[in-house]
């Protein structure tokens, strides 16, 4: 494995609905690295704050933010999706009780609407789809397990992972992805390798080929150590190859 692209909230952070970062999630980034696998974020959340998390835990660029709709790369923002929701949709989506994201100032495209009843969340789907045909405006609906997303079309991370692989040479058997929620099942199912925290989504686990037992950050770090794992018995058994073939062929 070449790259991994790794969700923030709930998958790297210390349990789901909080904001702060597992300290074994931040160490299982930097071992990823220190062994050759790129780790880039794939997050719901706005460029900036997408930045300067990839600086500052020692990940790898670009980030993908804004749930695929930005990239960036150190100072260099990309657009995949083109123009906003618009007012009249925000105004509706604030009639349903859902208030704006604090990032939406700063978002270039998608985005963020919030409840205190994150469960509510989920529920307001059917109605935001209702407000989306009503203004006209065609778009997709994300729910993470901390905020509902409007955004135009053109964007989503999985989309975001294929350009960033393609521009990377890394093929789909390189390439892994790691989520906490139903706004990450198209990232895994761009990746050759698909995982979930333990407490991920139903339709997140369904799709991932390992679900860790851990949940959240702590699940990201048991990832980690079962990627670390295979690269080194792939590498170990290409060693045996080379100095005792025969009991390669045994294996
Ligand atoms: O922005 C959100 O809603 C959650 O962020 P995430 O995509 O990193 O989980
Ligand atoms: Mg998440």
């Amino acid at each position: 494995m070449r790259l991994l692209a790794v969700d923030v909230d709930g998958t790297l952070t210390e349990e789901r609905g909080s904001y702060r970062l597992s300290m074994n999630a931040i160490s299982a980034i930097r071992e990823l690295e220190s062994r050759g696998i790129s780790v880039i974020l794939a997050t719901g959340n706005s460029y900036q704050i997408a930045s300067a998390l990839t600086r500052y835990l020692g990940a790898s660029w670009p980030a993908i933010a804004e749930n695929g709709c930005v990239l960036v790369d150190r100072g260099n923002v990309e657009s995949l999706c083109s123009g906003r929701p618009p007012d009249a949709l925000v105004e509706s989506i604030k009639a349903l009780g859902l208030s704006e994201g604090w990032q939406n100032p700063c978002r270039l495209h998608d985005l963020e609407f919030v409840s205190e009843d994150r469960s509510s969340l989920a529920r307001a789907v059917p109605y935001v789809e209702r407000a989306m045909a009503e203004v006209g405006w065609k778009g997709r609906i994300i729910v993470s397990g901390y905020a509902l997303h409007t955004q135009p079309l053109g964007g989503g991370k999985g989309a975001a992972l294929r350009k960033v692989a393609l521009r990377m040479s890394v093929g789909v058997q390189e390439l892994g992805a790691v989520g906490d929620s139903s706004g990450d099942v198209d990232l895994l199912l761009a990746a050759g390798f698909r995982a979930a925290v333990g407490d991920a989504d139903l339709e997140l686990r369904k799709i991932a080929d390992y679900v860790a037992s851990a949940n959240a950050g702590e699940g990201f770090a048991e990832v980690a150590r079962y990627v670390m794992r295979r690269i080194s018995n792939t590498f170990a058994d290409q060693v045996r190859a080379v100095h005792d073939p025969i009991a390669a062929v045994a294996l």
